[in-house]
């Protein structure tokens, strides 16, 4: 379960880009999070993941407090990017079981393997980082973060530059990943994909929770949001 109470997140002192956020997320969803460009998604996510310190408010997971307990709380979420910044020198078998030891954890080389079948990835494993493409360069973190199932998934926009089989691919694991009783939160602008992957949505305005919407069959997600934001759609 993750917990976020008055979160206020700024760049410049006293321009509050996040202003006053109060969500619960229980364990075993996909959590999606929408929002216009400029809504807030990023630093909200960065809040989440550490990059981003400049910001006031309580946030545990589980039982880790954010602030008290920085190092326990980040081995318990992994995050990942839309452009995923990796150790380029390496290759990605080293990367991802250097990752591994950050986290405290023993990688387990059947899955890992299990994984490079599933995303087509055999071929690139043992490559630097440096010579892959976009999306193999994607394909790492995706593995690395599936491998390291931690109670929390960070996904900002994960899916630029994935090949369409991968994509569905990933679509199955993340599934397989919240019914572990882990959570996912994702930040995506393909409202297709919020509504068939996610169980919530929180639609994101001006860094404010404006709605959250469980998702079921009869929901149309486009228009609460355009509602919401007070976008025009016919
Ligand atoms: N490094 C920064 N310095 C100053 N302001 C920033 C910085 N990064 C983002 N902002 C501002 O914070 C606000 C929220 O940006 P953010 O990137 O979180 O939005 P977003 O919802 O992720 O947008 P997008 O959909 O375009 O990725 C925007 O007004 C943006 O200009």
């Amino acid at each position: 379960m993750i917990q976020i109470k008055n979160l206020k997140a700024w760049y410049k002192k006293n321009e509050f880009i996040l202003k006053d956020i109060n969500i619960n997320i229980d364990s075993g969803l996909i959590f999606g999070l929408l929002g216009v460009n400029g809504a807030g998604k990023t630093t909200f996510l960065n809040c989440l993941t550490g990059i981003h310190n400049k910001f006031e408010g309580e946030i545990y997971l589980n039982n880790d407090n954010f602030i008290k307990n920085p190092i326990g709380f980040k081995r318990n979420r992994y995050f990942i990017p839309d452009y995923p910044i990796l150790f380029e020198e390496m290759s990605g078998f080293n990367y991802i079981e250097f990752v591994h030891n950050l986290y405290k954890k023993y990688l387990n080389l059947e899955k890992l393997y299990y994984y490079c079948e599933l995303f087509s990835f055999n071929n690139y494993i043992n490559k630097k980082i440096q010579t892959l493409s976009l999306g193999n360069k994607q394909k790492i973190a995706i593995i690395c973060g599936l491998l390291l199932d931690t109670p929390l998934l960070i996904l900002d926009e994960p899916l630029v530059g994935l090949d369409i089989v991968s994509i569905d691919n990933f679509y199955k694991e993340m599934k397989n990943y919240v019914k572990r009783g882990n959570s996912i939160i994702f930040s995506s602008h393909l409202i297709e994909v919020i509504n068939s992957v996610c169980d919530k949505v929180a639609i994101l305005d001006e860094g404010r929770i404006k709605k959250i919407i469980t998702i079921n069959e009869d929901t149309n997600i486009k228009t609460v949001f355009f509602k919401v934001t007070k976008n025009e759609y016919e």
